[in-house]
């Protein structure tokens, strides 16, 4: 089967969370599965830097009054198709935001073009090249469907994956003449209070819906969790699947990754000492007595980090330290700088984004804080699993889904994984750190907890089986 996939950012590319991960994992598992992935995603510095001679395969003479050119590339395993558009994404920062962190203002037609000529691409434009099915990821390609519900071809059978419904890509009602659609498409697709919804627009539209945990697709029918969503995806709840997000278990891998100081597994766990020792000198620790707790995060209201500043007593009084990677919200931001400067020695913390760093955090620390709001998935507790770090998690979505709660049944079982709390307040944040702190005395049952995560198949085996599973009954439909 022949896929068209369409993402606006790519692991090992382009990156600013999750969506990536998965984006650039999730192609090479399905290829074991007989399915041939082409992902467009656009040319951006870091990806035209990236790729070496990439093939021009087509030029889009006027795309949206865009001048652009395909060009075709294999990447690390991946098939890629990169939109060279200077003018659009020939930017100095980020994929959607200008170096003050401020949203680029054409996003509207930064993302309009790459979803036209996802649509273009699906009804035959690459000679040589006709998907079966076309799989777009989050807002920025939600229009590949609503463009192919609206052209003269026949529809190509469509999936859209919500990776996080907190961005939907709403835009003012005045860019609506320019996006090349039928006016008869504001009120049957765009249209959203006035304003238009390319989220809305591509759930809409798209021959099927998902979202990547099977918790997070029943919460997102809800008014708390749909967010101002829900109504519209539950009238597409019979199109509705969950499919837990796997990881990348070569890239992941405590037994070979290149980026650690000590390799391990779960039968020598002892060597998980030199990687402790490294982040002890990285964090300027004042010793590695207790256990350390770490964030990896991006620090928002969704990741629940504004509660960590409320916990540092908890794990510092108990004799742990804390180490922070992550940028967001300035405000929270401030309050972790402002713990990590008065418990300087106990907690550290790098602001900004280092993909390395993450790596040693993992095979290091003991414990990960995910205290998320919300969570389609969540991709650092599975990592978590693989390098026995116990995931401390938040009882929601893909969260809930993945760690096993080390209740008194699972101890007794030995199936334990981590400890999952709820709701997301701080006196429960607190009771789940000390519950933790608890279980880490017991250094037989925290091993036996690690071991057990370590066994869990957190790879795309399973997950790519059933998004494989998903394309063919989509495709069968379709004919
Ligand atoms: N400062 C930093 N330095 C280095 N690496 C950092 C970092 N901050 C974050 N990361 C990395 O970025 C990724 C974050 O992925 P998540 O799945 O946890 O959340 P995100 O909200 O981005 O993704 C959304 O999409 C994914 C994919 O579907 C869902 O799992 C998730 O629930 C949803 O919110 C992980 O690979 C993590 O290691």
């Amino acid at each position: 089967m022949k896929v068209l996939s369409v993402a606006s950012e790519l692991y090992p590319l382009i990156k600013t969370g999750g969506l990536a991960d998965v984006a650039g994992a999730l192609p090479i598992a399905l290829a074991a599965r007989g399915v041939d992935t082409k992902t467009l995603i656009p040319g951006y510095p870091a990806v035209m830097k990236a790729v070496k001679k990439p093939r021009k395969v087509h030029e889009f003479e006027d795309i949206l009054d865009e001048r652009a050119t395909l060009l075709e590339v294999r990447h690390e395993g991946l098939d890629l198709l990169i939109l060279d558009c200077p003018p659009l994404y020939e930017r100095s920062g980020g994929p959607y935001l200008d170096s003050q962190g401020r949203d680029y203002p054409d996003n509207w037609k930064r993302f309009a073009v790459l979803s036209k000529v996802g649509a273009e691409i699906a009804s035959g434009a690459l000679p040589g090249f006709k998907p079966d099915l076309v799989h777009v990821h989050d807002w920025q390609a939600a229009l590949v469907p609503v463009y192919m519900r609206y052209a003269e071809a026949p529809e190509v059978p469509s999936l859209i994956t919500i990776h996080n419904i907190a961005f939907q890509g709403q835009f003012g009602a005045t860019v609506f003449p320019d996006l090349g659609l039928p006016g008869h498409a504001w009120h049957e697709a765009l249209e959203y209070y006035g304003t238009i919804s390319y989220l809305k627009s591509g759930l809409l539209t798209a021959h099927a819906l998902s979202t990547v945990s099977p918790s997070y697709a029943d919460e997102i029918l809800t008014p708390e969790f749909g967010m101002g969503l829900d109504g519209v995806i539950a009238s597409r709840a019979d199109d509705l699947y969950g499919i837990v997000n796997g990881i990348d278990a070569d890239v992941w891998n405590p037994s070979s990754d290149p980026l650690l100081a000590s390799h391990y597994s779960a039968t020598s766990l002892k060597k998980r000492a030199g990687n402790r020792a490294a982040l002890v000198e990285r964090f300027a620790f004042d010793g590695d007595d207790g256990p350390i707790f770490c964030v990896i995060s991006r620090l928002t209201w969704q990741k629940g980090l504004d509660l960590v500043p409320e916990v540092i007593d908890e794990i510092i009084d108990a004799g742990g330290r804390l180490a922070i990677l992550g940028s967001g919200d300035s405000s929270i931001e401030s309050a972790l700088q402002t713990g990590a400067t008065h418990h300087r020695g106990r907690v550290g913390m790098v602001l900004g984004y280092d993909e390395t760093l993450s790596h040693l955090m993992q095979a290091a620390s003991d414990v990960i804080l995910v205290p998320s709001r919300f969570e389609p998935c969540g991709l650092t507790q599975l990592y978590a699993l693989r390098y026995g770090c116990i995931p401390l998690v938040a009882r929601t979505g893909g969260l809930a889904d993945t760690i096993v709660d080390a209740n008194e049944a699972a101890l007794a079982a030995g199936v334990a994984t981590g400890i999952q709390f709820a709701p997301v307040t701080t006196d429960a944040f607190r009771r789940a750190i000390r519950r933790t702190l608890r279980l880490y005395r017991d250094q037989r049952l925290w091993s036996q907890m690690q071991k057990q995560g370590m066994k869990s198949d957190v790879s795309w085996n399973r997950s790519a089986a059933a998004y494989a599973d998903l394309y063919q009954r989509l495709v069968a439909k379709g004919q």
